[in-house]
């Protein structure tokens, strides 16, 4: 039976979330609600999820030995991976002692490395993906991309968010993608995956959640995503009814490998002949943030009531809805997010400020969030929303 005493008292039982952006922050918010007591750890101080935890850590997620020391302090019930930038051989040991780690330590390794999820994917479980080669240095890279072919994708195989990412259109690209894979990666890795480009008519995420209840999915969010980050995104995405089997057929595959109990964020390329598998979140994803506006239990919801092993009977959409981002293009600690009164000036719409301390060339600093009768309109309402909202730099 799940029972929970009061935070900080002996029987509270504790989530430990390992990175704390604005996906933590949410999960967080959720698991508060529950009454979990919230430990958050990230990189920098100030982070999103911090500012709404019971307590927080600055550490280096990447050393093994300060990652093994804290969650050896703190002894937490669920140990949440929230970003792909932890050293998850250290959680597969603490695993083996007795921790839980969400979905499970392997997932969380696996999909940390765009390696390890993509042999999964393909090579073991056969899934449809664009055919793909890893190197480890420049000449292995010239040897790739002449397998595969122009233009193809080339990333960082530690990374998100289109970080370290770019497309190589010809033989004169290859140096300069090299170096903004070497440079944009989260942990210093020299392997890169270089992905034949698909030309796809649309992308979508399909949000799964393994529970107590079984499988469940949510409607599909398309979205469209610029230099590899995501922009805007919209709930449900209109799909053939053999589309969406195939998608949830995908998806089923690659989550039940991965095992455990958590809500990924499943994403998939739809072209005209055929679905794609492009990579998968064991965690909520940013495309799943229109959730707060268009279900019933949010992707944050959804995700801490199936890490706690309480039951999922059913998702419910209750609008179409839409998010559109806020981004930062100037890097600064003296900056005030404006517009937020004209943002909310529109009909069924909502707002989340991050409340990241600084801004960084690219960085998203808040969404705008729409429902609306058709997902059409959402889209144009969030999209009106974000375009209220500033990002005001102090003077230099
Ligand atoms: N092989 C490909 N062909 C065509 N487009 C691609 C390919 N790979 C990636 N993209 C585009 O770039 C986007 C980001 O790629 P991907 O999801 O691999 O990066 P990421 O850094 O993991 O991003 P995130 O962390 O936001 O999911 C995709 O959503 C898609 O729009
Ligand atoms: N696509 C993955 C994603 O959106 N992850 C979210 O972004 C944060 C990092 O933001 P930052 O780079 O601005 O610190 C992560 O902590 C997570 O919440
Ligand atoms: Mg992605």
């Amino acid at each position: 039976m799940f029972t929970i005493g009061a935070p900080d008292s002996s029987r509270a039982r504790k989530m430990m979330l390992l990175g704390s952006g604005e996906l933590g922050k949410e999960v967080v918010i959720e698991a508060q609600r529950l009454g979990v007591e919230t430990i958050a750890v990230d990189r920098y101080p100030g982070a999103p999820a911090m500012q709404v935890a019971h307590r927080h850590y600055v550490i280096d997620m990447l050393d093994r030995a300060a990652l093994r020391e804290l969650i050896e302090r703190e002894r937490p019930d669920w140990i949440v991976p929230e970003i792909e930038a932890i050293a998850t051989e250290e959680l597969v040991e603490l695993e083996r002692e007795g921790y839980r780690v969400i979905p499970t330590a392997t997932a969380s390794r696996l999909t940390m490395d765009r390696e390890g999820i993509r042999r999964l994917a393909a090579e073991t479980l056969g899934l449809p993906t664009a055919a793909y080669r890893f190197a480890d240095s420049l000449d292995e890279l010239k040897r790739a991309v002449a397998e595969i072919g122009l233009p193809c994708v080339i990333k960082p195989i530690m990374s998100s968010s289109g970080k370290g990412q770019s497309v190589c259109r010809t033989e004169d690209d290859i140096e300069a993608c090299w170096r903004t894979a070497m440079e944009g990666g989260r942990a210093k890795k020299t392997r890169v995956i270089v992905e034949q480009f698909i030309r796809f008519d649309s992308e979508i995420t399909l949000l799964t959640v393994r529970s107590v209840s079984g499988t469940t999915f949510c409607e599909p969010i398309g979205h469209i995503q610029k230099d590899g980050d995501y922009i805007e995104s919209w709930q449900p995405h209109p799909m053939s009814p053999a589309q969406l089997e195939e998608a949830r057929r995908i998806a089923r595959t690659i989550t039940d490998a991965l095992g455990g109990y958590g809500l990924f964020g499943v994403e998939l390329f739809l072209a005209p002949d055929r679905v794609y598998f492009s990579e998968v979140s064991p965690r909520p994803h940013d495309t799943g943030m229109v959730t707060m506006v268009s279900q019933d239990l949010s992707e944050f919801a959804l995700h801490v009531r199936a890490i706690l092993g309480l039951p999922i009977p059913g998702v419910r959409l209750l609008r179409p809805g839409a998010s559109h981002t806020l981004k930062a293009w100037e890097e600064s600690r003296d900056f005030a997010i404006g517009g937020i009164a004209a943002a909310l000036e529109l009909p069924d719409t909502q707002v989340r400020v991050f409340g990241k301390p600084e801004t960084k060339v690219g960085r998203r600093m808040a969404v705008a969030l729409s429902a609306a009768d058709t997902v059409d309109e959402a889209r144009e309402r969030a999209k009106e929303a974000a375009s209220r909202l500033r990002v005001n730099y102090g003077k230099a």
